[in-house]
């Protein structure tokens, strides 16, 4: 049967006139719908955790805006927290994790086959998700790529360098691989589990993948997402899987076909102009307009709007942010955003 959802056509390839648009975090502070449930849910892990509430924050965006896709609302570090990891947020300062620093708190996780204990209610929120979406909206699933979620793991919060992360990499790098190892298996179980309850696309999110270089990246950026996406592929033929190697820089080009992402999602380091010609080439790309304009508006938004759908308009493209909405955005500057895409 022919495609009809707008973003799986754009993944199989198709160039359409007007991209298909969804948004990073477009399920999120920056709405007062979000805050309301967020509140009755009485904080941000509990909200993960109830599948009627975070599949209710994940329709709030498609009711108000008609995006194209829905990503599931979870958090790339469920998976630390289903391998046994404890996990907290600091209100205004973000997640805080158990270290791992020595090969005895390696030793302490769960097995991989023991995550799902932790991330079914995940599954149930995919399930409702999957019923209650509009026929047209895609929905996207999710994953931490292992890299970045092993800088979280290691550190045990977010970092500006990743710096933990490295300094384990060279002193100690048996245990960071055998770490990036059980991250990977992990993911690729929950992953296909997500699949299994209704996910459409998976995409695997690498905010870090800019801190590694040359190869490292090779090993640490390229190559678990090639296993992820191999594995998820071959439990799951034609499941598309994006890819965001964020910041990656040169990094972008080739990617798709290192790793066999159908796309590969862009931030907005590199210009539109230049990733058409480097790394549209190879298939479908995301992205990538600054998420600043969703805070400032106005002719600037509309202009690099109109900039990146022309860039990419002979190839095939799926119009978003270069990295997440922040909670400062003005919801009409979305709105803005929107009718610029679609010409309306
Ligand atoms: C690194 C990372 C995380 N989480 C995620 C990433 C990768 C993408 C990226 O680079 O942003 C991915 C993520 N986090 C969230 C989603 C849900 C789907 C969506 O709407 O995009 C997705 C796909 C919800 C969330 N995850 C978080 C929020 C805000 C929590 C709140 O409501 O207080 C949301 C809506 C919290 C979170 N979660 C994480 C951090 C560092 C923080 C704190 C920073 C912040 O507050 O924005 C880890």
């Amino acid at each position: 049967m022919a495609e009809t959802k707008k973003l799986l056509r754009a993944l199989a390839g198709e160039v359409q006139d007007i991209p298909p648009i969804w948004m990073m975090r477009q399920a999120g502070r920056y709405l007062p719908e979000y805050r309301a449930t967020r509140a009755q849910a009485g904080d941000f892990l509990s909200l993960c955790y109830n599948p009627e509430l975070a599949a209710e924050v994940t329709l709030q965006p498609i009711r108000r805006y008609g995006f194209d896709a829905a990503i599931l609302f979870a958090d790339i570090l469920l998976v630390p927290q289903a391998l046994g990891a404890d996990l907290w947020f600091v209100t205004g300062e973000g997640p805080r994790l158990s270290t791992i620093a020595r090969q005895s708190d390696f030793d302490a996780l769960r097995p991989v086959e023991d995550i799902h204990e932790t991330l079914s209610p995940v599954y149930e929120t995919v399930r409702l998700l999957s019923r209650e979406l509009p026929s047209e909206t895609t929905l996207i699933g999710f994953a931490g790529a292992p890299w970045t979620v092993a800088t979280y793991m290691i550190a045990g919060r977010g970092t500006p360098d990743q710096g933990p992360a490295h300094a384990l990499r060279e002193e100690n790098t048996a245990l960071f691989e055998a770490l990036l190892d059980q991250i990977t298996a992990a993911t690729i179980e929950y992953l296909s589990a997500q699949i299994e309850a209704g996910a459409e696309v998976v995409k695997i999110f690498d905010s870090w993948a800019g801190s590694l270089k040359g190869d490292a990246f090779q090993k640490y950026a390229v190559e678990p997402c090639r296993v992820i996406t191999d594995a998820v592929k071959a439990r799951h033929p034609g499941i598309p899987v994006i890819g965001f190697p964020r910041e990656a820089d040169q990094g972008y080009v080739g990617f798709a076909k290192a790793t066999g992402v159908d796309c590969v999602a862009l931030d907005n380091s590199v210009s539109p102009e230049w990733a058409a010609e480097n790394v549209q080439a190879d298939g479908c790309v995301q992205g990538n307009l600054a998420s600043s304009h969703m805070v400032t508006g106005g002719q600037a938004l509309v202009d690099d709007t109109c900039r990146i759908v022309e860039a990419f308009s002979n190839g095939p493209h799926i119009f978003n942010l270069g990295h997440g909405i922040t909670p400062d955005a003005d919801p009409e500057n979305v709105q803005l955003m929107i009718d610029t895409v679609r010409r309306q």
